[in-house]
């Protein structure tokens, strides 16, 4: 049987280190305690930790140093770091950095034990939790490994992630796995699809309301956020918020707090964030149509979800495990598909990616009078790459493939925790030829 949780804490103040120690003793783990860098590090060395939390300001370093070394050579521990009051760059670089999540001085002491607490729920090892993604979300190409190696990364973490990809390629299905891979698979998952809620609706729904703040509301109502408490709030479509109402989401993510309309009491709510668009969410910033400050903030990970045409070699597996649902939703026999089949959908472009492929599926099992689907059953529309920005440069062609080698780059080194061997490694080039490119698009 596993003994108590044991934990470690980095502080440079004694008086600090034996506060965190009291407001941690309840959880029945025991701490210990360094004062600075160099302590914190042969702490690791000599034994294990289940959770980790560091000041950011050391004698001999900063907490992000920490967190990086953690991050490479235990990346099982999760560790926390404490900002300054208001530092939100500070806070984001950690949590790029790898961090588990982040709290900020005066240091809410309910607040942490929460925080130590769903730290310890971790429940799986990484490849664990690999494994148990690949029966939902499908695919054996090296992309889709790639991005249920970047969910249980990220269930491990309480980052807010930016899921991008076309239409239908899955991202909801990403959200809902980092959720239920997650410490906060035991609270709820609020999907919202913002561009569904009318916009004078926007600020009660996601807030809460009184009873007669306006006409209409007949009874007190409580918002999204709240539902989310202790889970996860997925914005799917989230480049379709107002203006007005992005700030104050905004607000709303950096208060940890909510007022619901005719309220005068503020709410402290505790949920993690994940958001998602098939748009270009950084051209929007640059168009001015999406705030800056909410893009930083919803945007500390990145995780790119690849088109099907990027991946047609998950097509077989996708289209058999379509055509077996479909058997048992009408208690048939699965129908199979014809080799002329599969050729004609291995060579369509799929602009609605997966939800596509399982219409065009669902059709063909109305349609088709045998049990094996052929070429002709599919009625494969002719269509052209949708104009998503990912095709059509908005700038100039040399400026579009090196955005495009941009992201390539930082996902490769975010998956790898910016270790450059290992993201040379997976984009197929030297390490010479990484710090070349690093260097040319200004990324080091
Ligand atoms: N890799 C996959 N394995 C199994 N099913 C998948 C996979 N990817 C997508 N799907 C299925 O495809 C459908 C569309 O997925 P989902 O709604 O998550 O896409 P989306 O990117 O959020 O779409 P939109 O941009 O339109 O909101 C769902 O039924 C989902 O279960």
């Amino acid at each position: 049987m596993k003994g108590r949780p044991v934990v470690l804490i980095v502080d440079d103040e004694p008086d600090i280190l034996e506060l965190l120690e009291l407001t941690l003793a309840p959880l029945g783990v025991v701490c210990q305690k360094a004062s600075d860098l160099a302590r914190a590090r042969q702490h690791l060395q000599q034994q294990s930790f289940d959770f980790c939390l560091t000041d950011m300001r050391l004698p001999d370093g900063d907490g992000i140093e920490l967190v990086r070394l953690i991050s490479q050579y235990c990346p099982e521990t999760p560790v926390a770091v404490i900002t300054a009051h208001g530092n939100v760059e500070t806070a984001v670089a950690a949590l790029k950095a790898g961090a588990f999540d982040f709290i900020s001085k005066p240091v809410d002491l309910q607040a942490l034990r929460n925080l130590v607490k769903r730290a310890l729920k971790l429940p799986l090892s990484y490849p664990k939790m690999e494994r148990r993604t690949r029966h939902r979300l499908l695919g054996e190409s090296a992309a889709m490994r790639g991005v249920r190696a970047q969910i249980a990364k990220l269930a491990r973490s309480q980052a807010p992630v930016y899921i991008s990809g076309e239409s239908g390629t899955g991202k909801e299905l990403v959200a809902r796995l980092i959720h239920e891979q997650g410490p906060r698979s035991a609270g709820s998952f609020v999907p919202v699809n913002c561009g569904a809620i009318p916009t004078e609706l926007m600020e009660s729904e996601f807030f809460g309301h009184k009873k007669g703040s306006f006409s209409g509301a007949v009874g007190d109502q409580e918002g999204l956020f709240h539902a989310a408490d202790g889970g996860t709030l997925f914005l799917d479509e989230v480049a379709d918020l107002s203006l007005p109402m992005q700030v104050k989401l905004l607000r709303a993510i950096q208060e940890k707090s909510v007022r619901p309309i005719g309220s005068q009491k503020e709410i402290a709510v505790d949920v993690r964030i994940l958001c998602a668009t098939h748009k270009d969410l950084a051209t929007l910033v640059r168009q001015g149509n999406f705030r800056q400050d909410l893009f930083y903030r919803l945007n500390v990970i990145e995780l790119a979800v690849p088109s099907l045409r990027q991946r047609t070699s998950d097509i077989f597996q996708l289209a058999g495990h379509i055509l077996n649902r479909l058997a048992e939703t009408h208690g048939d026999t699965p129908f199979k598909l014809a080799p002329d089949a599969l050729a004609a959908l291995q060579a369509y472009l799929f602009p609605g990616n997966v939800r596509e492929l399982e219409n065009i599926l669902e059709r063909a099992v109305t349609l088709c009078e045998s049990e094996t689907i052929g070429a002709k059953d599919l009625r494969l529309p002719q269509v052209e790459l949708p104009s998503t920005s990912a095709f059509l440069p908005a700038n100039s062609l040399e400026e579009h493939l090196a955005g495009l080698e941009k992201q390539a780059i930082l996902q490769a080194l975010e998956q790898t925790r910016y270790n450059k061997t290992a993201a040379a490694k997976i984009l197929g080039i030297t390490f010479r030829a990484l710090r070349y490119r690093l260097k040319k698009l200004e990324l080091e």
